[in-house]
């Protein structure tokens, strides 16, 4: 129950396997929150899709619960902020506002051979340049690309301007809008491969060489701005802060300085490191990508993007039967020493940072006829942990330095076994925030200092607070024999899929 003056900040978090309604008041707690998970749809294998109708009904609705649940007026939201799952690409209709297409999922592979064919047309250089990214199937200017062509009609009404793009963001604030507002943030736009990270303009020569029309196109806006007016029953109410949700959990760590880093554990995992305003070219197989765009500058980050991480344990729940809840891991893990040398790739999508790999599929390697439940739960787990130190080795590398902490958040990092073994591995501490829906809480931040409700950042650094640090209990020896089992049994995971 809220009082009835008392203003908050609604943020729209849209992720991958759930949409969110966060409400947070000025001191940055969760005055309530609402959530709805929505249909993952496999139309083949490697292929995932979203039902882009459903995503914003979804996300209307959780909306439209934490306010009554929390007994909060329209007139009391001071601003509304949208994170999301990035990449996912919607084509839509302009005149009926309905979607042309299922909405292509960041993890869907379905491009990959169009990838390859980039790669055989020497792109690759071109693309990591001026995009900051690597040709590969995650991004969404293939999936716009493959809409129009496989899509009755589309590239037709493309071209003659009939239709639009964008990634969740935009679509939801499409919505939101009543259809009179089309733009995405420059943090969401650094995902399309159709984005000069360095003009800050939509670049012609990618929109060329995917054949995308410049008129599908949302305009590009910083992170933190008044965009459009959303009518919450009858009240107009500012939408002020849009971004990726990996960039929104960088921000929500107040993360700010030139080589502050966190790591998000969700569906994937996704370690950013902030280097400031100037964009630095990765030799070590991550991305480069923007941090957000504040009062009229951009601040990028370096970033290693690993495609499955709680969802293995989602696949541990829903197909292998192996535990009732994803809490239920810890348990499991615990139960045994060691995984009995087995090890679990999670492949599931191919590799994503630093292999980038999308014909590599998921692994258990090292099975002895001693293994059993609680060794394949737990491998699932340290996977988790295995994949992040990969990115984090690639991050050191490229900005030349050691991290000595590591800032955790999301889901997952409920899971005191994984936040240990990750300090273990990483030989690091890992921290772990009070408020563990960072990404919710550095959107609503965006969008708050847009519209005035926290004055500037000093504001927000009283909301931050650590709930717990693990630091890492392993001998060296003991840490780089488990970390050489890894790396082995990732060689047996790639390239399996045939092109
Ligand atoms: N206690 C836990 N141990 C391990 N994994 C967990 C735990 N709780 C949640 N997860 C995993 O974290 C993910 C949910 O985190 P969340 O940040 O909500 O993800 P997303 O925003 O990607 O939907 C799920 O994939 C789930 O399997
Ligand atoms: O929905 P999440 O939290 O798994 O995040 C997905 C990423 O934004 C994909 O790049």
């Amino acid at each position: 129950m809220t009082m009835s003056d008392e203003k908050f900040i609604l943020s729209l978090d849209q992720g991958t396997t759930s949409s969110r309604a966060v409400l947070f008041n000025r001191k940055g707690e969760i005055v309530g929150m609402a959530q709805q998970e929505f249909t993952q749809i496999y139309p083949q294998a490697g292929w995932v899709e979203h039902d882009p109708m459903e995503i914003w009904s979804t996300q209307r609705g959780v909306m439209t619960q934490v306010l009554a649940k929390t007994d909060t007026k329209p007139e009391q939201v001071a601003a509304i902020s949208i994170t999301n799952q990035r990449e996912t690409t919607v084509v839509w209709d302009k005149n009926t506002g309905k979607p042309v297409y299922n909405a292509i999922v960041w993890q869907c592979r379905r491009t990959a051979n169009t990838c390859e064919q980039m790669k055989r047309d020497g792109l690759e250089d071109y693309v990591r340049e001026n995009t900051g990214l690597v040709v590969d199937a995650y991004f969404s200017g293939t999936k716009v690309a493959w809409i129009l062509d496989n899509v009755e009609g589309a590239r037709e009404k493309a071209e003659k301007g009939e239709l639009l793009f964008g990634t969740v963001d935009s679509w939801l604030t499409w919505k939101l809008t009543e259809g009179r507002v089309h733009v995405t943030d420059v943090t969401n736009a650094s995902r399309t491969m159709l984005f000069n990270i360095k003009s800050l303009e939509w670049d012609e020569k990618m929109m060329k060489a995917l054949n995308v029309p410049a008129s599908m196109l949302p305009e590009v806006k910083s992170s933190s701005e008044v965009y459009g007016e959303a009518n919450l029953n009858g009240t107009m109410v500012p939408i002020a802060g849009i971004a990726g949700d990996q960039q929104a959990a960088l921000f929500g760590q107040l993360a700010l300085e030139k080589g502050m880093a966190k790591n998000t554990y969700g569906t994937g995992c996704f370690l950013l490191m902030n280097t400031g305003e100037e964009p630095v070219k990765s030799e070590n197989g991550l991305l480069t990508t923007i941090a957000y765009g504040l009062d009229g500058k951009v601040n990028y980050a370096l970033e290693g993007s690993v495609f499955v991480a709680g969802a293995s344990i989602q696949w541990l729940r829903d197909e292998m039967g192996l535990i009732r809840d994803a809490a239920d891991s810890e348990y499991f893990a615990s139960k045994v020493e060691d995984t009995n040398g087995v090890y679990v790739v999670p492949a599931f999508v191919g590799l994503g940072a630093p292999y980038w790999d999308a014909y590599a599929r998921g692994t258990i390697v090292g099975l002895t006829r001693g293994a059993n439940r609680n060794h394949i739960v737990r491998a699932t787990l340290e996977s988790l942990a295995y994949q992040s130190r990969d990115v984090l080795d690639a991050m050191q590398k490229d900005a030349g330095l050691q991290l000595n902490q590591v800032n955790v958040d999301g889901g997952a990092v409920a899971n005191n076994f994984l936040m240990q073994f990750q300090s273990d591995i990483l030989g690091t501490s890992v921290v772990r925030p009070k408020v563990i829906e960072t990404t919710a809480a550095g959107s609503a931040y965006l969008a708050g200092l847009a519209v005035g409700y926290w004055e500037g950042i000093d504001d927000l650094r009283k909301n931050v607070g650590v709930d717990r640090v693990f630091e890492a209990d392993m001998t060296e020896e003991k840490r780089e024999k488990l970390y050489k089992g890894w790396t082995r049994a990732v060689e047996r995971s790639r390239a399996w899929e045939e092109e």
